[in-house]
């Protein structure tokens, strides 16, 4: 298999780079007639597979949402996983884990591993013990051609309290967010097209925090959508970096269901607009 990134490349050229969050919140069940129970996270989530996967690069299921009906939950997740990957999309697998590095080294076999029932193309991870205690999940992805999103400067307003805090001279004196993409950029290396190794962005930020981002790797920016952020947001964040980003909405497209087609045309215009903004002449 090739590698996260260059598999990330090639399916954000073939489709867009629009990201769909596949997230059943109790209140989009209940929108959609069904129960909130395990039946009906099962029609929502496989119908959402039904109607996007075909269709956009990249899927984000939301653990969470899953993980609160117990093991029968988790089984869904494991059928959106794999259904996602059938239809050609990548799956990105929303978890935010992090921890000392033996219990990193489960959480990545458990994620990462193919011959896990849980095994996705990439997860989010938190560098919150040390972008260090990461390491497990970075040897595991490179070795089973995987990929990460490091949080980094996230979309919600809380953030910047811990992420914009500068760290002494002897790690570098540099904000919080800025050390991660630093850490990233070494990973990445001259990896080409993309590295594997990419970070979570919000796009609902003021602005570019002064974050480089010429980390050879993408970028998640949730917040697209539901949360404020558009298309001018991020050309207006990213600049030249752009075309590396991954815009992530759930709610703003999951509302439209549960007809298949308002979903299905929503991914469609939004990586055409979103094609518009990075594409050649742009
Ligand atoms: O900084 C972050 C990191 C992750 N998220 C996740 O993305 C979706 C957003 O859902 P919307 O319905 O589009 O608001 C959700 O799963 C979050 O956990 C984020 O919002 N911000």
């Amino acid at each position: 298999m090739s590698t996260f990134g260059i598999r990330l490349a090639a399916a954000t050229a073939e489709r867009g780079p629009f990201c769909v969050g596949i997230d059943p919140h109790a209140s989009l069940l209940e929108a959609w007639g069904l129960s909130d129970d395990v039946a009906g996270l099962e029609s929502f989530a496989l119908g959402v597979v039904e109607a996007v996967a075909p269709h956009c690069s990249v899927v984000k299921p939301q653990s969470a949402f899953y993980e609160r009906f117990g093991s029968r939950g988790v089984a869904v997740l494991e059928r959106v996983i794999s259904e996602s990957r059938a239809a050609g999309a990548l799956v990105l697998l929303d978890i935010k884990r992090g921890d000392i590095g033996s219990t990193s080294q489960a959480y990545a076999d458990a994620y990462l591993d193919p011959a896990s029932p849980l095994a996705s193309d990439a997860v989010t991870v938190s560098p919150y013990l040390g972008f260090g205690s990461l390491l497990p999940f970075v040897e595991t992805a490179t070795r089973f051609d995987a990929g990460l999103f490091v949080l980094a400067a996230t979309s919600n307003k809380e953030g910047p309290e811990f992420q914009q805090a500068v760290t002494t001279d002897e790690f570098g004196g540099r904000g919080v967010a800025a050390t991660v993409l630093e850490h990233l950029r070494a990973l990445n290396g001259e990896a080409v097209p993309l590295g594997s190794f990419g970070a979570v962005v919000g796009a609902t930020l003021e602005d570019d925090r002064g974050l480089d981002f010429a980390f050879n790797g993408p970028v998640l920016a949730p917040g697209f959508g539901e949360q404020g952020g558009t298309v001018q947001d991020v050309r207006r964040i990213f600049g030249t970096a752009a075309s590396r980003v991954l815009p992530s909405s759930s709610r703003g497209v999951l509302r439209l269901g549960p007809d298949p087609v308002a979903m299905r045309d929503a991914v469609l215009r939004t990586n055409d607009e979103l094609r518009a903004l990075t594409g050649p002449g742009s």
